[in-house]
C-alpha cells in the first residue's frame, strides 16, 4: 500500500485522460471481481471531459449496471443548463453505458425560476442526505481536478467550505469559478476514498500540481488536503509536471 503521491506524466492531455480511464476500467473491474459494487465520484472541467470520453471508447468488463455514480462537485445550475457537471458526464460517458440510474446520483439542480441563493443550502443537505442514505463508507476512485489555485472539487483556497469537517457537502454560493453556486463534497468526504486520482494537464497547472504535493496550509492549496486510503495518482501531462517528476 503506497501512501505516497504517485505522479505519472503523460505526453500530453489526451494521453492523460486515455491513461487514467485504462485504470479506472481495470480498478472498477477487479473491485467487481473481488465482489465489491464500485461507488464512484466524478468531477468537472476540461479534462474530465477528455476523460469520460476515453472511457466511453474503452469501456472495458464492466459491469457499468453494478457502478455507483456520485459527483464531487456540481455547479448549483438548472439541470438542463450546459454547466453541469452531471449533463457533461452524461453526454460524454453515461449516456453510452448500460448503467443503473438507481445508481447514478446527481447532485440536485436549481428549479427553474428560483433563487440559486435562497435554495443552496438546502440543496447541499440534500445531496448530504443521499450520501447518507446510498453511499458506501468508502468510495472505490475519486476523480478529481485541480484549478490552477490548488482547488479540487469546488474548495477554493481562502473560503470557508475548505475547513468544514462536520458536514459531508459544502454549498459554495461563491465560487471564484464560475457559475457561482456549487454543491462540494466536504474534504473529510473526499478522504474517504481508497484511490483518489488528480488528472491535471497545462502549464497553467504546474503550479498547483507542484505546491499540492509540497506541506503547507490545506487553506492555502486545497488539493494538499486529499489523499486517498489505499493510493494517490496525479495523473498529468509534461506540462503541469513537477520538476521532481519530469524525465
Ligand atoms: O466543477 C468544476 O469546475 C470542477 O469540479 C473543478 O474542480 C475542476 O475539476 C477544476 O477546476 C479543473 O477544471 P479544468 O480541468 O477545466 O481545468
Amino acid at each position: 500500500m503506497t501512501l505516497e503521491p504517485q505522479v505519472l506524466v503523460h505526453p500530453d492531455a489526451d494521453a492523460v485522460a486515455e491513461a487514467a480511464a485504462a485504470a479506472f476500467v481495470h480498478r472498477l473491474a477487479s473491485a467487481q471481481a473481488a465482489g465489491m459494487i464500485p461507488q464512484v465520484a466524478l468531477t468537472g472541467g476540461g479534462i474530465a471531459e477528455t476523460f469520460h470520453r476515453a472511457v466511453a471508447a474503452s469501456p472495458g468488463e464492466v459491469d457499468w449496471s453494478r457502478v455507483v455514480f456520485w459527483w464531487g462537485d456540481e455547479r448549483f445550475v438548472e439541470a438542463d443548463d450546459d454547466e453541469r457537471n452531471a449533463l457533461q458526464a452524461r453526454r460524454a460517458l453515461l449516456d453510452a453505458l448500460p448503467v443503473d440510474p438507481a445508481n447514478v446520483h446527481e447532485a440536485p439542480a436549481l428549479t427553474p425560476g428560483a433563487d440559486p441563493d435562497a435554495t443552496l443550502a438546502v440543496a447541499a443537505q440534500d445531496y448530504a442526505a443521499a450520501l447518507r442514505e446510498h453511499g458506501a463508507s468508502t468510495f472505490t476512485v475519486m476523480l478529481l481536478g485541480i484549478g490552477p489555485d490548488g482547488h479540487v472539487a469546488s474548495l477554493f483556497p481562502g473560503h470557508a467550505g475548505v475547513g468544514v469537517e462536520d458536514q459531508l457537502t459544502v454549498a459554495v454560493p461563491n465560487s471564484p469559478k464560475p457559475p457561482p453556486a456549487r454543491i462540494s463534497l466536504s474534504l473529510p468526504v473526499l478522504n474517504r476514498s481508497d484511490a483518489v486520482w488528480f488528472l491535471a494537464a497545462g502549464e497553467g497547472k504546474a503550479d498547483a500540481v507542484r505546491r499540492s504535493l509540497e506541506p503547507g496550509p490545506v487553506a492555502e492549496i486545497p488539493a494538499r488536503g486529499v489523499r486517498g486510503l489505499q493510493e494517490t495518482i496525479y495523473y498529468v501531462d509534461e506540462a503541469a509536471a513537477p520538476p521532481s517528476a519530469r524525465a
